[in-house]
């Protein structure tokens, strides 16, 4: 089949490049001049585990290629839109980038066409869309909804190996035709109304952000009575009703998606005269969970103003170089406001960070030497690479009280403290002689926060 994909992005340049190895022929549209000179030149604008061999192949056999114009997807059957659909800082969803790239859909169609959203947009968008800007081509142009599911990191492996394809749409030979597109992935395929395929995506990812936030405060109040969150959050899981994934407490969960789309869904709940007040609080929970990291960090070091310290892994999850709503970032704006000198080093996510971070901030080469001459320690980054560290020889770099705050749970708390230096997980049991005790939060901050949302 041909098909064009609008917007090189992680989902837009994964789907075409799968695409491509399907055996079709695509063509993936990018507006940002310089992605799509890198793309062009045979580069990837991102680090995608598995995308540069697929990608390489395709354009080697000349079955995916670039261009700006959407002109060039106008003799393509199936238009797939994978453009960004960030969040406005009141949470309000920007779907300026759809209607940039469905109006030039419209005024330049010649023959009917199927066009298939992949982004995430709010429940009832599309059949907006239809009414009011798709019915104005020439040709007829039939919407299809199609969520996309796949994480960064496994993006690739996901596109492959998907827990369901979910279609919306109204038009049975369309939607067979785009389950068609799929026929090679081994995954059932749900199909529904437009609006409910757009619900899906939605609640999906508020449902996965409640479970985030849920064992984050179960973990906070471990944190109280003296549990270990971790043989708590396993044998929860265990329970197959329950499922062990998104269990992992910690500081709370960033990236385009969560944050976006809990605050979006919020917003629409709001905009309908429903008051989501679940929703709310596990926005409210994870935008807690960064500021406990913080007093943590206060409690332990006395006084922050004069401490250095360093952060470990900027990227929002291990595997990407993405940074957007990074929690990381987050705490170290907030840390920088006490006026604490800052080291940071993550393996793949430095270039992008420090188009971001301030230039008080020192970027390091490597994990050693961003350990240098450090009162604490922040793992906000679950990177493979910092579980491993030589003890003996961070705590050599570091200066006294030598903190590790493992801000993900993710290093060896017994080999830290035989080696001499605190350690603080995130829900985990304080030692005596090695915790300087549990942080309680002030009336103060625990007050209701508004969706933060800004960098999108
Ligand atoms: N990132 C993810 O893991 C993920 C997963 C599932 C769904 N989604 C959703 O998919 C959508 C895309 O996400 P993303 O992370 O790939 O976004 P992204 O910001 O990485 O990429 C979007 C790309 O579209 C390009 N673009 C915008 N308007 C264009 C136009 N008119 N013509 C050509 N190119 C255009 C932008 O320049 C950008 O490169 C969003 O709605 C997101 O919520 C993302
Ligand atoms: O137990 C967990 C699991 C995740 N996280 C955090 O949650 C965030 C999101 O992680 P993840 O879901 O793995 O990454 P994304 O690439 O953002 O993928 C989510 O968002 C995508 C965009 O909508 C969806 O397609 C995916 O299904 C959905 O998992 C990250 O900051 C993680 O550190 C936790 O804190 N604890």
């Amino acid at each position: 089949m041909r098909i064009a994909v609008i917007g090189a992005g992680y989902v837009g340049l994964v789907a075409a490049a799968c695409l491509s190895r399907s055996g079709h022929e695509v063509v993936c549209i990018e507006k940002d001049e310089g992605k799509l000179a890198e793309l062009q030149d045979g580069r990837l604008p991102f680090y995608e585990a598995g995308l540069a061999e697929i990608f390489t192949a395709g354009v080697g056999k000349g079955s995916l290629h670039f261009s700006s114009e959407v002109a060039a997807c106008l003799d393509a059957e199936v238009v797939m839109i994978a453009v960004g659909t960030p969040a406005r800082p009141d949470g309000r969803i920007d779907l300026s980038q759809i209607y940039g790239a469905v109006s030039r859909i419209v005024e330049q169609a010649r023959f009917p066409q199927l066009i298939v959203m992949k982004s995430t947009v709010p429940p009832g968008f599309g059949e907006n869309l239809k009414a009011r800007l798709l019915s104005r081509a020439g040709v007829p142009l039939t919407y299809l909804a199609n969520p996309e599911f796949l994480r960064e990191g496994s993006a690739v492996r996901d596109w492959y190996y998907p827990d369901r394809i979910v279609i919306g749409g109204d038009q049975e030979l369309a939607v067979a035709k785009l389950a068609r597109l799929y026929a090679d992935i081994d995954a059932p395929v749900v199909t529904m109304d437009v609006g409910s395929a757009e619900m899906v995506k939605y609640a999906a990812n508020a449902f996965l952000a409640t479970k985030i936030s849920f064992i984050n405060e179960i973990a906070n109040l471990c944190e109280l009575v003296g549990a270990d969150i971790l043989p708590v959050a396993r044998a929860v899981g265990m329970d197959r009703r329950i499922g062990g994934e998104f269990l992992q407490a910690g500081l709370g969960y960033g990236g385009s998606c969560f944050p976006k789309d809990t605050c979006g869904l919020d917003f629409v709940s709001t905009c309908n005269g429903y008051a989501f007040n679940l929703l709310k609080a596990v926005i409210e929970v994870n935008n807690r969970q960064r500021v406990l990291a913080l007093r943590k960090l206060r409690g332990m070091l006395g006084t922050l103003h004069d401490k250095t310290v360093c952060v470990l892994g900027l990227a929002f999850k291990p595997g990407t170089d993405d940074i957007r709503e990074s929690p990381a970032l987050d705490i170290i704006n907030l840390l920088l406001d006490e006026g604490v000198k800052i080291r940071v080093y993550d393996p793949l996510a430095m270039k992008n960070a420090q188009r971001l971070l301030p230039p008080e901030v020192y970027s390091a080469s490597g994990t050693m030497a961003a350990l240098e001459g450090c009162h604490a320690l922040l793992v906000a980054t679950a990177w493979p690479e910092f579980t491993g560290l030589d003890w003996t020889a961070v705590k050599e770099l570091m200066r006294p009280p030598r903190l590790v705050l493992d801000g993900r749970n993710c290093l060896p708390a017994e080999e830290i403290i035989k080696n001499g230096l605190v350690y603080q997980g995130v829900g985990r049991p304080a030692k005596p002689e090695n915790q300087p005790g549990n942080i309680i939060l002030p009336k103060s901050d625990r007050t209701p926060f508004r969706c933060q949302v800004t960098r999108c």
